[in-house]
């Protein structure tokens, strides 16, 4: 009896696939290993190297393996990709979706868990977002994530496929022993381009828009830790296989923080100056996204354990100082 974990090799499909396996759980890893890292791997997983879109490759995997519930990180790549390629984005992310639940149906895993995102909900008209805000997406990225909840419901009327899209909001920090951590190339997320600048590896910051209709004029994200996601996945798991419906979850803080925020966290954490310019927007970035969590924490009993923005940037911290390049595959 094993669990699925898609996009294993990942930056938040590692740190749930470690998590896991420390509960005691079997769990078989499915990565292409186009942007995951062999080496992030739990070596207690059983590893199959392999694309969604891959129908052949798939079903072996499944005549393999007793799985009994999938969890879904793969094809989970960038905004700015999205809004340069949005076909071949969707291609990537909703094509593989498709396989993956047609080849979960006819082998009767009923149970999925799978990777949505803040980005649904596009430019929110009021904070926090809850589960019931308008999913209105700016971005090709927000739109395949949109569809996939689509795909998973209309899954479930005709299929009985149980699934929880948990809807995250920035993720960001890293297992606090610094074993793993986030490594995308290119990198482009906030909080660890940041070190980045902080550890020396990057002369500055660019901040994209300065004129953005927030307190200081940069955007505002909600920072959730990547262990506490971790959780959130494996309680998803354990409300599904106690019978629950379907249902579609927000995973945040409830606390925003601005780009400049983030900066002076990160130089509190490192000690480091970490300069910076205002740059041009990035064309589809909403100003702000802060989620409401209330519905996790009540019906899926989420308990973040992270509720401090410099806790989970030293966690980031450790990782990046302990790693200079990066994972050594890539
Ligand atoms: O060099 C940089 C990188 C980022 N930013 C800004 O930092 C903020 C955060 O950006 P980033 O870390 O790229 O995250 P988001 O674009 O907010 O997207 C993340 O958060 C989304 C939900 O909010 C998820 O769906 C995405 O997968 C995830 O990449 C945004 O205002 C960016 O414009 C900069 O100013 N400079």
């Amino acid at each position: 009896m094993a669990i699925m974990v898609t996009g294993g090799a990942g930056y938040i499909g590692s740190h749930t696939t470690d998590r896991l396996i420390e509960q005691g759980q079997d769990v078989v890893v499915v990565d292409n290993l186009l942007t995951g890292h062999r080496a992030a791997v739990n070596a207690k997983s059983r590893f199959y190297e392999g694309d969604l879109r891959d129908r052949a490759f798939l079903n072996r995997v499944f005549d393999q393996e007793e799985i009994t519930g999938v969890v879904h990180f793969a094809a989970n790549s960038l905004v700015a990709e999205s809004m340069a390629q949005p076909l071949k984005y969707f291609d990537n992310n909703d094509y593989g979706f498709i396989v993956l639940l047609e080849t979960m149906i006819a082998h009767d895993v009923k149970q999925l868990v799978f990777s949505s995102t803040a980005a649904t909900f596009g430019e929110a008209k009021e904070m926090p977002i809850t589960e019931e805000t308008p999913q209105i997406p700016t971005n090709p990225y927000g739109e395949s994530k949109l569809v996939m909840e689509k795909f998973a419901h209309w899954a479930d009327v005709a299929n009985g496929l149980r699934w929880v899209a948990l809807r995250y909001f920035n993720v960001a920090g890293a297992k606090a022993d610094g074993s793993i951590g986030e490594d995308h190339h290119p990198e482009t997320h906030l909080i660890p381009i940041v070190l980045q600048v902080a550890s020396g590896k990057r002369a500055k910051l660019q901040i994209f828009g300065g004129d953005y209709p927030t307190p200081d004029g940069t955007n505002v994200r909600d920072y959730v830790h990547v262990m506490d996601l971790a959780d959130a996945h494996i309680l998803a798991l354990d409300y599904l296989q106690a019978g629950h419906e379907s249902n579609a979850f927000n995973l945040g803080s409830a606390t925003g923080f601005s780009n400049l925020e983030i900066v002076k966290a990160a130089r509190a954490v490192t000690g480091a100056p970490i300069p910076y310019e205002i740059a041009a927007r990035r064309p589809g970035d909403p100003s702000t996204l802060i989620a409401s969590s209330e519905k996790a924490r009540k019906v899926l009993h989420w308990a973040p354990k992270y509720d401090d923005i410099e806790k989970i940037i030293a966690t980031a911290w450790t990782w990046t100082q302990s790693h200079p390049e990066g994972y050594a595959d890539k």
